[in-house]
């Protein structure tokens, strides 16, 4: 959902002056942030999901699904509901969120689970019943759905009609997504969309393989004549979808979930330690394999979302000689990320990283240790995007703004999240973030539940979080007890001995006090994630903590096993379909 502050929002031409200023004082920000809360310790182990709805309409009459673009109303009834409980002073049961677009909704548990196992069941119950509160207020034909909507950006995708106008800068220029199409009750999502095409110099270009059949012509070359010409298609690539707005990718659906840590330190260490297995959930998850309507040759998001909020100049991508950019930037700011925070990871970063030395010696300076310095200062090689004009000056003492500006645009696979300034009940968090949003609620609990679980279980074979940063010396070499496997060898075990992640979890559950119906229901989630056909995607798996370049070339490699898996779709015996124009339930 990112951060939802308000005010007038800067142009990304407003918005260069003010970049050093930001980012100075968004790292002073954290400086005083950390210090003040380091010593923060004993906060509970608590952790929720969050998932992203579209909301869809059904033109039964002319066979045909579109979008349907009313979030911002849906949004305004749950969210009415937020308030009456806190004026009466009852929990609440979810929470509604806006997202990037104008059909999507994000709901996560009104409070956050707690450290018992009996939560394990009710959390696919809990997802039930949200989402029949948002079918309570839906109008005949609409539908709600968790996972993202395949003909995103075709001709009439939404209703109400719209259309794209390449004209109009606040639409970023694009040829296929209409304005009305982005959320537009905050102005985050358009302003951020505005400033990335800004600060890139020309409008994001995401071009995804086609899966060729016998029938797809080689080379295959759209004919895009109907939208547009000239630079409108210019980025266009042959044998390729081409796709030109971030919300083909931030429009997309995923799950995430949230883990408080009892101080910074085991946050730091849960943010290594889920790293490694954001690759392998992203795969066994991956839902997404259509887009603009057409048959994509992967079957994940994530590498749309990432070129869809692509904001490096020409220079920064390596297009051109550097001149007036200060580097070029191997990643979109959506992307993996590139170094393990815990100073025992140390020996695993592996990656050149990219950061100011002004900022890295700020950083420095205010005392905090190098290899969170050197996170922060990375993240900081990035721009901010949403500046409001009355926010610029702020009290550093008091406000994290800059500093969160930042960090809640720089959209990785794990994020390490500070407390915030403000809610004393909030610990140091870390979120696993690339999970596909599932079609049912028993997929989403199951992928939710197996994460969480993998924390439980001192995450498989690893050693268990030092006691303290202060024994960094005691850290040793990187650890050379790494084996390459299949994924179906890191969930199930190995005949090379690993146990497998599915039967180090069971192993735990056979030890730990948990009744018998919460067991029956984690037991059909792990079966579930047991038995989802997983091909060898990825060549260098590993368990427990590997290179940093590993986990990086693991992403770059996760559709090569695409054309083996008949996409995810088998595993839940789904019933959507699509042709070249459009997506129907049979
Ligand atoms: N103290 C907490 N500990 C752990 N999880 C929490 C805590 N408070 C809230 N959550 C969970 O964190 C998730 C996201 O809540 P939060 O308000 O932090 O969102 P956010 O920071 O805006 O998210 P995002 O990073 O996706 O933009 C929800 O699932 C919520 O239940
Ligand atoms: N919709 C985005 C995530 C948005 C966010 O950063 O919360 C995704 O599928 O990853
Ligand atoms: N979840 C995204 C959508 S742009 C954010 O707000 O950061």
């Amino acid at each position: 959902m990112g951060l939802l502050t308000k005010g007038t929002p800067l142009t990304w031409d407003e918005t260069v002056p003010y970049i050093d200023y930001i980012k100075k004082h968004g790292i002073t920000q954290f400086i005083n942030m950390y210090h003040r809360l380091k010593a923060r310790h004993g906060d509970q182990l608590k952790w929720g999901d969050e998932i992203e709805y579209t909301i869809v309409k059904f033109d039964h009459e002319n066979k045909k699904v579109r979008v349907s673009c009313r979030a911002e109303e849906l949004l305004s009834r749950l969210q009415a509901a937020e308030e009456v409980n806190a004026m009466i002073g009852t929990a609440n049961r979810f929470l509604w969120r806006p997202e990037f677009a104008s059909y999507m909704i994000e709901g996560t548990p009104g409070v956050p689970y707690g450290g018992l196992l009996a939560c394990f069941n009710i959390v696919e119950s809990n997802m039930i019943v949200r989402r029949k509160e948002v079918q309570k207020l839906l109008k005949k034909g609409e539908s709600v759905l968790s996972i993202s909507f395949p003909a995103l950006g075709t001709p009439d995708f939404t209703d109400p009609p719209t259309k794209a106008n390449p004209e109009d800068v606040d639409a970023a220029g694009s040829m296929f997504w209409p304005l009305q199409a982005v959320y537009l009750g905050h102005p985050r999502f358009k302003n951020l969309s505005k400033n990335i095409r800004g600060r890139r110099g020309s409008k994001v270009a995401i071009n995804v393989p086609i899966f060729k059949d016998k029938n797809t012509k080689s080379p295959y070359v759209e004919d895009l004549s109907a939208y547009g010409s000239g630079d409108d298609v210019s980025q266009a690539k042959p044998d390729h979808i081409y796709m030109d707005h971030m919300g083909f990718g931030m429009g997309c659906c995923c799950l995430q979930v949230t883990f408080q840590a009892v101080n910074v330190d085991e946050a730091r260490w849960l943010y290594d330690q889920l790293t490694p297995i954001t690759p392998i959930l992203l795969a066994l998850s991956a839902s997404t394999p259509i887009f603009r309507a057409k048959l994509a040759d992967v079957d994940c998001r994530w590498d749309i979302i990432s070129a869809s909020v692509d904001d490096r100049t020409p220079e920064e991508r390596g297009l051109e000689p550097l001149k007036n950019s200060k580097w070029r930037i191997e990643k979109s700011r959506y992307d993996s990320t590139d170094c393990y925070i815990y100073p025992c990871s140390e020996g695993y970063n592996d990656i050149p990283l990219q950061y100011d030395e002004a900022i890295l010696k700020q950083l420095l300076d205010g005392d905090i240790d190098e290899p969170l310095a050197k996170h922060i200062a990375h993240m900081f090689i990035r721009d901010p995007h949403q500046v409001f004009r009355e926010r610029i000056e702020q009290d550093d003492e008091k406000s994290s703004e800059h500093f969160e500006t930042i960090q809640y645009s720089n959209w990785m696979n794990m994020r390490f999240k500070p407390p915030p300034p403000d809610a004393s009940d909030i610990g140091w968090r870390v979120e696993f973030r690339p999970t596909e949003g599932q079609l049912t609620e028993f997929e989403n609990a199951a992928y939710c539940c197996f994460v969480v679980l993998l924390t439980r279980n001192g995450l498989a074979t690893c050693k268990s979080a030092p006691e303290s940063l202060k024994g960094t010396a005691k850290c040793g070499p990187p650890s050379n007890d790494i084996g390459e496997m299949t994924v179906n060898e890191i969930i199930n075990g190995s005949e090379s001995g690993f146990p497998g992640l599915i039967p180090l979890i069971r192993q735990y559950l056979d030890s730990a006090d948990v009744d018998v119906d919460t067991r029956c229901s984690i037991s059909q989630y792990l079966n579930f994630i047991s038995i989802c056909y997983t091909t060898g995607v990825f060549k260098k798996p590993g368990i427990g903590l590997i290179s940093s370049e590993k986990i990086n070339s693991n992403s770059s490699e996760k559709a090569e096993g695409n054309s083996e898996r008949a996409h995810a779709f088998h595993c839940a015996g789904r019933a959507l379909q699509c042709s070249a124009q459009n997506c129907q339930y049979s």
